[in-house]
Parts: C-alpha cells; structure tokens; sequence
C-alpha cells in the first residue's frame, strides 16, 4: 500500500484534524529534547478516545508501522524520538482529569495530563504530588509512567512508580488492560502494572492512570552548604540524614554555579566560591526541627565538612536557592552537553566518581566537565560540554568512545548507565553495561508477548 493509501486509511480512525503531516509538525513531533536524531515520522495522530488508540494500534499491526507514543518530548534519552517512518501517537487531547476520590487520596487521570496540572490539582485538593523536576511545566504524566521519571524528592518519596496504583493499557495486540485497579494491597499473582511504568512505550501505551497522592509538606526549608571537597558531601549525607526526615539532597560543583550565576537572574547564594555545593531540604515542622537542623550545620563545620551556608528564610529564598540545582540543565543546554545519568548504591558514590572522574580528565583534559545530580539517591548527572571550535559530530564520537571507559567502571560498581532518564536510542547500545544478556533476552520475550509484530515504539531499549 502507498504511503497515501495507508495515510487515507488511518485518518478515518480519528477525527478529521486529528492527523498532521506537515513538515513543521513532523520535525516538532518527531524528536524529544535530545535533538541529537534526524525525525522523519510518517505522521502524527492525536487519539482523543481509548478506542481511538485501540484502532490504531489494530491498524498498525495490520500494515506492520510502528508507533511511537508522545507526552511532552521532554525525554533525554531519545524514547520519544520518530526517525523511521513511524506514526506518533500524540497523547494533547487526552490530557483530562477524569476522577478523584478524597478518601482514597487518588486521582483518576488521562496520559496527557501536564505533570504540573496534577500537582496543581493535589494542591487545590490539600494534597500533594510529590514527583517533582524542572520540566513538570511541559511533561505528561504518561511520559513520566512510561520512563519511572524521578527528579528531586526521590529521596523522600521515591520515583513515579511509587504513585502509579493503577494503569489501564492499550497493548501492542491492542488489547486493554485494566492493571491494579487503585488497590494498595493486591496478592494476585504479576503485577503488569509495574512492567509498564519505566518500558518506555514499548509494550503497550498507557490510556488511563490512578495516581495516589499524599499529605502535603510543611514549611519546606533549604539549606545550600559550600564544601572544599566531594567526600565532604557524603559526610553531609550522612550527618543530616542520621538526625533529619530530608525531603531532598542534591549536589552541584562549582563549574555548575558559574553557569548559573553567568544568567544573571538567580542571585549568588555565598560571598565567595567553592568546589561543591549540597543543597538540603527538609520540613521545619516545628521551631525544634530547624534548630536542630542548624546545629547539624554548625557540627559540619566544626568538622570542616562545610566552609560556608545559607538557609532559607523565606518562600522566595526557597526557590532561590532550588534554582541554583534545577536549573541546570536549561542553562547549559545551549552548550550542546553529552550527558550521562548515572547511579551506584550511595557508599560507593565517592570512589565511583572519582574514578570516572579520572578517566574523563585523562582522556579530555580540555574539555568543561560539570558533575550535579541527586546524591542522596546515589544518582549522578555528567554532563560534558563541547568546546566551541570542535564540530558537534567529532564531539559526540570522542564522548562515545571514552563512555565506553565510563561504563566499563559503572559495570564494575554494579550501577545503572541509567538511573532515571530511561535507555531510549541514546542508551540502548550501553543497556548491557547494566543488565545481562540474559536479562536482555527475557525482556526480549516479555515484549514479544505484548507487541508480537514489534509496532510499539521499535528500536527503543534494545534492537
Ligand atoms: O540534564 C541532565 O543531565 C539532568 C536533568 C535532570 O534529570 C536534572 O536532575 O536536572
Ligand atoms: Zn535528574
């Protein structure tokens, strides 16, 4: 059948303005914010009813196209990416709340749901959804399911999957699931629904979501600590975590701040500079909680594990100082990063470092290497930027060889070359490094099981 025919053919599964094939829309639908791969999807559809999905994954697999689901494309990982001719299914128009329960505390919602929304929604309610990173303006919830998305209160609440207590799913046969129901407690037998969060779209797509929410928090208090050395982080870690409930601990160097402070517009949180910066967070639920926070501080420094600090005495010092971390990675996007996303258990994080550490500096001694990311999950960003007089295909070749060092050393730790932004294109050839051939070939089973004609988002995790 032509390209026309197979068009016309699906059109008539939707409404009328429901499917764009228009230059513009194609390049725009067809990448996520890697922007490292060339779209050319086929089209785009825009589902607005369960059975619409339904019929077009019923069409897919009668002409053999692959789909590709589509939240937000905020991804770093290439998961929403469309380069093969494939049709993108558009989640826009099923971006509904469409239940709520107060009793339960859960939330009925439709994939394209902005994240941001349902924490509006949960906080409209006297609630709270604690999932929280600095693209929850553009993402879909159904893009944070089907990549586990984490962000910065994992530390506190765990990642997205711990907020998922039911999934309705259209799989690739184009059979719907109802998984979970909303139970908290449910003994009976697999639990699919936990293998559709964080498959990346490559079972099935997800058409509906029960979401559990959760007490809001009080008080938020942040302090931002200057510390002259990395270990001095994790004795940190260790200091405020034996005392305090934390809600966040995350970490930045000092490259990250320049960055930062070179916008502009976020104040400065310290007279001077220093390597490494923590940025803690808890609730200061009572006058106790905060002085007791504040002697943690000054033990620190006493032991010279913090030089200098800051805490939080407003809501806009709050944001403030949460600005000097989220924003990282908007503002050195425009340096055309190669970045990696990785995770070992919390001890091993000093010595993983510091050898990945090394074998950056020894292979790339003049290239700007900026360390971030949520430490007090074990979870590290290594973002590189490319020196301007180098071409951007060079770039990426050289950072392609030397990961390979890199994982080599995240294998020997037993950590993630993954931690939370998913395998997508970007990862999928380094997935090994992580999990065995074994594991490799299972999964290749489950998704033969759920996707036997291989339409729902092909080439992602693994070939
Ligand atoms: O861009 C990155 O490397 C990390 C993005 C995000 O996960 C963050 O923690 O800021
Ligand atoms: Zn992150």
């Amino acid at each position: 059948m032509t390209n026309k025919l197979l068009l016309e053919s699906l059109q008539k599964l939707i409404e009328p303005s429901k499917m764009l094939t228009d230059t513009e829309s194609l390049e725009a639908y067809g990448k996520d914010w890697t922007k490292i791969y060339t779209p050319n999807p086929m089209a785009i559809v825009f589902p607005k009813t369960t059975e619409e999905v339904q019929a077009i994954v019923q069409w897919a697999n009668e002409h053999k196209v692959g789909l590709v689901p589509s939240g937000g494309r905020t991804g770093l990982s290439g998961a929403a990416v469309a380069t093969n001719q494939e049709v993108v299914v558009s989640f826009d128009y099923m971006n509904k709340i469409i239940g709520f329960n107060e009793i339960d505390r859960e939330v009925i919602c439709q994939p394209g749901l902005i994240t941001e929304q349902l924490q509006n929604f949960a906080e409209d309610n006297g609630l709270y959804y604690p999932v929280d990173f600095a693209s929850v303006g553009s993402s879909q919830i159904g893009g944070n399911i089907a990549t586990n998305a984490g962000g910065i209160k994992v530390i506190r609440y765990g990642m997205t999957r711990n907020w998922v207590v039911g999934l309705k799913v259209v799989t690739g046969k184009g059979d719907l699931l109802d998984l979970n129901k909303g139970l908290i407690k449910n003994a009976t037998g697999y639990d699919f629904r936990n293998l559709f969060i964080g498959a990346e779209g490559t079972l099935g797509f997800i058409v509906e979501a029960t979401i559990k929410l959760e007490r809001k928090p009080n008080n938020l208090t942040a302090l931002v600590l200057a510390t002259p050395d990395f270990e001095s982080i994790m004795s940190l870690l260790h200091a405020f975590q034996s005392k305090l409930d934390l809600t966040a601990f995350e970490f930045f160097s000092d490259r990250c701040l320049e960055k930062i402070l070179d916008r502009g517009d976020i104040p400065a949180p310290l007279d001077d500079r220093y390597p490494f910066y923590a940025l803690i967070e808890f609730e200061a639920l009572t006058e106790t909680i905060k002085d007791e926070a504040l002697a943690i501080f000054e033990n620190c420094m006493e032991q010279g594990w913090v030089v200098d600090g800051v805490i939080s005495q407003s809501e806009q010092q709050l944001k403030n100082l949460w600005r000097l971390r989220e924003d990282i990675s908007e503002t050195i996007a425009p340096f055309t990063p190669y970045k990696n996303d990785l995770s070992v258990t919390i001890s091993k994080v000093p010595s993983f470092l510091a050898d990945i550490d090394e074998v950056v500096k020894a292979d790339y001694p003049d290239f700007d290497v900026l360390w971030y990311g949520h430490i007090g999950d074990g979870n590290l960003h290594l973002n590189i930027l490319k020196p301007q007089n180098l071409a951007k295909e060079e770039f990426f070749a050289k950072c392609a060889t030397v990961n390979k060092d890199v994982f080599e050393i995240v294998k020997k730790y037993n950590g993630s070359v993954s931690a939370e932004h998913g395998v997508g294109l970007v990862k999928r050839d380094y997935l090994e490094y992580s999990r065995s051939a074994v594991e490799i070939d299972y999964m290749r089973s489950v998704k033969a099981v759920f996707d036997p004609n291989n339409i729902m988002n092909p080439g992602k995790i693994f070939k």
